[in-house]
């Protein structure tokens, strides 16, 4: 069934009006026409902002203040919590981010909203099952995997603020015609975990955020090929340059989880209200943690060391009687959160017939790194840290070792220098 003919359904389902959905991967033909456009720079807009210039996102855990409780309610309407909106607001006061950041933001919270909506009807809305095409990844695509990215990308081009986005359901990054300043990065699994869908298990989407890179701006591009390029350079950077980085968790509740990088912040969705209202304040990954979260179907096809990391987990002597608890979910943001609030570890490592593992550097691994790190825990390869490393394409994928920092230390004392 083609992607459009999905799209129709999600229409009818989410009752959109044909129009609204732009027809997701127009890339770089427009671009020569538009060459002339007075759009600004790239260079010019970072300038404008009041980042942290040259400096990547810091990569140390925010610790909470001293008071994180809501302020006081004004009347009886009054939600008396910290909404997303207005702790948005509260970021932007303290130039932690501006405005046009706190539009993509919004808007991201946007397509997070339709598409919990959408997971959450899919078995009565037609949206179960394959959409008959395979992504780039050589993945037969669910319908709702088509239907989250149409969702994304149409909040994201919505905002006239973001240059470039990159999804793991489109094969190239794409140019966004729309934009008219700030020029933001973006990239994101619009829906991880899909397997998991057509069995009403925990899903949820993964996103990050880059400045536009000063070295390879848009406006020189000469012709398609050139912008293209320039494109893939500008989505490959790595995750210490990140802006902000998130996950939308859709499962017993829907949890907006996100930082930029200033400390980890949780948002639970109020289906009564549709917004969503702060219920994680300064999320801090604990220490360490006796959950592991690996699919252990692999386990032989896995490095030898890795083998004797999850062995030695077993093990009871070695933890006073009581060996390690395994939890898996199949869905990375859901084993995540979890994680990073029970702590533990969650890993999918390279095996024989994949050496660098299953899931994807720019938009799985880079951004849930990004967050571990902001709450105190670790993202790793086993070898490296995952924030250092330079993609060299845009579904590159990693092996990934994520959570508690004591437990992540420990995998590294298997597998860094072997
Ligand atoms: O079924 P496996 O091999 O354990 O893989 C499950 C992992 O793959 C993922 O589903 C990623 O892939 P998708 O984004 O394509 O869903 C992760 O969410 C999950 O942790």
């Amino acid at each position: 069934m083609a992607s459009h003919a999905v799209n129709e359904m999600a229409q009818k389902a989410a009752g959109l009006g044909a129009a609204a959905l732009p027809r997701p991967g127009r890339v770089a033909s427009n671009r020569a026409a538009r060459k002339t456009a007075s759009m600004p720079s790239p260079s010019a807009s970072r300038s404008q902002q009041p980042a942290a210039p040259g400096v990547a996102a810091s990569a140390v855990a925010t610790e909470a203040p001293a008071s994180t409780a809501a302020p006081p309610r004004q009347d009886e309407y009054d939600l008396g919590a910290t909404t997303l909106t207005t702790w948005l607001l509260k970021q932007e006061l303290k130039g932690t981010i501006d405005s046009e950041f706190a539009v993509v933001l919004s808007s991201i919270a946007l397509a997070c909203k339709q598409i919990a909506s959408l997971v959450g009807r899919a078995g009565i809305s037609n949206l179960t099952g394959l959409a008959g095409e395979e992504n780039v990844q050589g993945e037969a695509q669910k319908k709702l995997d088509v239907v989250s990215n149409t969702v994304f990308s149409n909040c994201l081009r919505s905002t006239g603020r973001t240059g470039i986005i990159a999804s793991e359901e489109e094969e190239f990054p794409v140019f966004v015609e729309e934009t008219f300043s700030g020029n933001y990065v973006v990239v994101f699994d619009p829906l991880d975990g899909s397997s998991n869908i057509d069995a009403g298990i925990s899903v949820g989407s993964i996103f990050g955020a880059y400045l536009p890179s000063e070295e390879c701006s848009l406006e020189d591009a000469e012709d398609g090929e050139t912008l293209m390029n320039n494109c893939v350079l500008n989505v490959c950077q790595p995750g210490k340059m990140l802006k902000a980085a998130g996950y939308c968790l859709y499962s017993t509740s829907t949890v907006l989880v996100l930082s930029v990088g200033d400390g980890v912040f949780g948002f639970t969705l109020d289906p009564l209200i549709g917004e969503f209202v702060m219920s994680h304040p300064y999320m801090q990954v604990p220490e360490s943690g006796k959950i592991y979260s690996f699919n252990e179907g692999n386990y032989d096809m896995w490095d030898d060391d890795v083998k004797a990391y999850i062995d030695s987990l077993k093990k009871p002597e070695k933890w006073e009687g009581k060996p390690y608890s395994s939890r898996y979910i199949g869905a990375l943001v859901g084993d995540f959160h979890r994680t990073m609030l029970y702590g533990g570890i969650y890993g999918y490592p390279g095996a024989t017939n994949a050496p660098n593992g299953k899931l994807r550097l720019l938009y799985e691994c880079a951004p849930m790194s990004f967050l571990a790190e902001q709450a105190g825990g670790m993202g790793s390869t086993g070898k490296e840290r995952v924030l250092d490393i330079d993609p060299t394409a845009v579904h590159q994928r990693v092996p990934l070792f994520i959570g508690s920092k004591k437990e992540v230390e420990y995998l590294e004392s298997f597998t860094k220098g072997k």
